[in-house]
């Protein structure tokens, strides 16, 4: 083991050494204690904290974290000497049919420790993923033609072209299990409803479909992008109006569609008792941890197919695991088997050699990329500085941030720029005035919808906290918000923990706002404060401050929390200093959340730091899922 082997376990979270109850908890089970073995769980436990699925032994850090949060130097023994000694102790099993609190997993490229309970959930999800994934589906040609000229113009046109859309929607046609990647405006919800029209235009029985996305912000953003495009594809006559009777509109949670039990981790629906559906498609896949994707799978019924959309490039999901990411990273670009190149021949499509793999290839036909944005066109430079900084290009990112030449993205240079400060308070006043003397709830809704200030961390003065401070005191200053009261009107927050009574989920954004109608005089001097939460129908819902669960000030948010949400203008505001954290995944989140414009405060050096620095989360999905068998 050398120190280039080491990984990042970030520390932006030391002293306070999150792993640390876990890591004592199994250290009280261990009947052997080599000196090594407390450094070691403790990694083990820091890894899950920070996302991984597992701690993969050739990347052990050389440190030792102590009890006060400080690191030291720490040599462990070399690997074939740790993995036997792990393999002796009553703590670890490397059996998958024993149960130990720790997994030594040696199956894959590399050996990998894991909690008994991510061992399990990424054993059980690939088993299902292969399963599903071996399930071909058969279609009367005759029937599909017809209905691949109406849906793709491309099909069967002359140009050399391919259409990765068309691939897609007949991988998800033929597939009980498919995965759509591609980023913002890449056509993901058009070619979805394209599968529905296929699906439900060639199914003899009604199909029982669900639409759902992992947050209450994302199931709202699918159901709108769903019937806007409906509505396009009806109104431009490529859907017939029977079909669209027939088409899913509304979507749910994850967590509803699964059912959700009060006090407890596990769901009504799962193995023993299925969802009664023939299609689940997931929006925002990336966002979809590993325990809920597992929990998610073993929930279909058999026949069942799953189609998974998002985003590979995203953040991942906020608990452990990178189900997505680890999905498509055994597809870097689009390329299948020969077997499925021939079957597509039979109707008329020919891939490009370069998309037929010499040698098979896992889950060939079930993973599609969509790579062309049709949502930004060349006066725009999101779509460009979106894609600069996914491919590791911060040149070409601070050249198109520096340029005069593009209205929809804006850099303020904290090294170059004296009046920065009064700049940045310039434009959240401008952005957040309005909300503050909005007419009305509703009103300071939409205006707060319309921007969003993103931040990569929560503490310090460039994150949430301190910009949300940094406003509060801006308000206070103009008189426009009083000092000693916490629910100020126009306040927005952002709801951290689900309260499934009150139907309030973690995401949920609201406006404290004073009660619309006060008959009382007394309350006409102090109204009566509520919070405004929108509907899906456009209409507010108001409770009280009371009765919340925990919330935030939400004038800033962590790109974690906007993933899923969609925003006219957006922020970002990046920390002077590099932390693990601020990445080129983080980076490119907070872009794609911008719709028309997008401004960033950083230095040009942080910024090429964070573009060249991608977080990397460590699972054995792809390892096993690439093995035969
Ligand atoms: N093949 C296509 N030809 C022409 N326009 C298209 C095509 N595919 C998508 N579009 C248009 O591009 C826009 C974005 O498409 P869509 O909403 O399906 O993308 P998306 O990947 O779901 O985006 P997001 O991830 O932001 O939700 C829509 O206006 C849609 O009509």
């Amino acid at each position: 083991m050398t120190s280039q082997n080491t990984t990042i376990v970030s520390q932006d979270r030391l002293p306070s050494h999150p792993g640390q109850a876990l890591s004592s908890v199994l250290l009280r089970l261990a009947s052997d204690k080599p000196n090594w073995l407390t450094p070691l769980i403790d990694q083990l436990c820091n890894a899950i904290v920070q996302g991984h699925s597992c701690l993969e032994l050739t990347r052990l850090e050389l440190i030792e974290r102590l009890a006060d949060g400080t690191r030291q130097p720490y040599g462990f023994p070399a690997l074939p000497q740790l993995t036997s000694q792990l393999q002796s102790l009553n703590l670890v099993s490397d059996d998958p049919k024993e149960t130990a609190p720790l997994m030594l997993d040696l199956t894959g490229q590399a050996p990998r420790l894991y909690l008994y309970r991510y061992w399990q959930f990424e054993l059980m999800l690939i088993q299902q993923i292969k399963l599903s994934a071996d399930k071909d589906l058969a279609v009367d040609s005759s029937q599909l033609l017809p209905w691949l000229q109406r849906l793709f113009p491309t099909f069967q046109a002359e140009d050399n072209d391919v259409d990765w859309q068309l691939i897609a929607a007949l991988s998800a046609l033929l597939h009980r299990f498919c995965v759509i990647s591609g980023g913002p405006g890449t056509g993901k919800t058009t070619t979805v409803i394209k599968i529905l029209a296929l699906l439900v235009a060639l199914s003899e029985q009604p199909l029982k479909i669900a639409l759902a996305a992992p947050t209450g912000k994302a199931a709202g953003r699918l159901e709108e992008s769903i019937r806007q495009a409906i509505v396009q594809l009806g109104d431009q006559n490529v859907l017939p109006s029977e079909l669209i009777e027939k088409l899913p509109q509304k979507a749910t949670t994850l967590h509803r569609l699964l059912g959700v039990r009060e006090f407890s981790n596990e769901f009504r629906h799962g193995k023993d008792n299925p969802l009664q559906l023939d299609l689940l498609v997931v929006d925002e896949g990336s966002m979809v941890d590993l325990a809920l994707m597992y929990r998610l799978i073993s929930a279909l019924p058999a026949n069942c197919q799953l189609i998974l959309l998002g985003d590979r490039n995203q953040l991942a999901s906020v608990e452990a695991g990178s189900v997505l990411a680890d999905i498509c990273s055994l597809r870097p670009q689009n390329c299948f088997n020969r077997a499925w190149a021939e079957q597509l021949k039979t109707l008329g499509i020919e891939l490009p050699d370069r998309a037929i793999a010499d040698q098979p290839l896992p889950l060939s036909g079930n993973i599609v990329l969509l790579e062309k944005s049709w949502r930004f066109d060349e006066k725009s430079a999101i779509g460009q500085l979106a894609n600069a900084v996914n491919h590791a290009q911060p040149e070409r990112a601070l050249q198109l941030l520096q340029s005069d030449q593009w209205p929809d993205i804006q850099w303020l240079n904290p090294e170059t720029n004296s009046q920065l400060s009064l700049q940045l308070d310039q434009l959240l006043l401008k952005h957040y005035l309005p909300i503050i003397e909005a007419e009305n709830a509703q009103q300071a809704l939409t205006a707060f919808n319309d921007f969003r200030m993103l931040a990569a961390l929560r503490n310090g003065n460039f994150g949430v906290t301190g910009l949300n401070k940094r406003l509060e005191r801006l308000l206070i200053a103009r008189g426009k918000i009083d000092a000693a009261n916490v629910w100020y009107k126009g306040r927005p927050i952002i709801i951290s923990q689900n309260d499934y009574a009150l139907d309030l989920y973690n995401g949920d954004i609201g406006i404290c706002w004073p009660e619309a109608s006060s008959e009382n005089i007394a309350e006409q001097f102090q109204p009566k404060m509520r919070v405004y939460f929108p509907l899906a129908d456009g209409s507010l819902r108001q409770v009280s401050p009371a009765r919340l669960p925990a919330h935030q000030t939400a004038w800033a948010m962590t790109v974690h929390k906007s993933q899923g949400s969609e925003f006219k203008q957006c922020l970002l505001v990046l920390p002077e200093s590099l932390s693990p954290v601020v990445s080129r995944d983080l980076v490119y989140t907070a872009i794609t959340r911008a719709k028309k414009s997008f401004q960033v405060l950083v230095s040009a050096k942080l910024f090429t730091q964070a573009i060249k620095q991608q977080q990397q989360r460590f699972s054995g999905l792809a390892d096993k899922l690439s093995k035969r068998g």
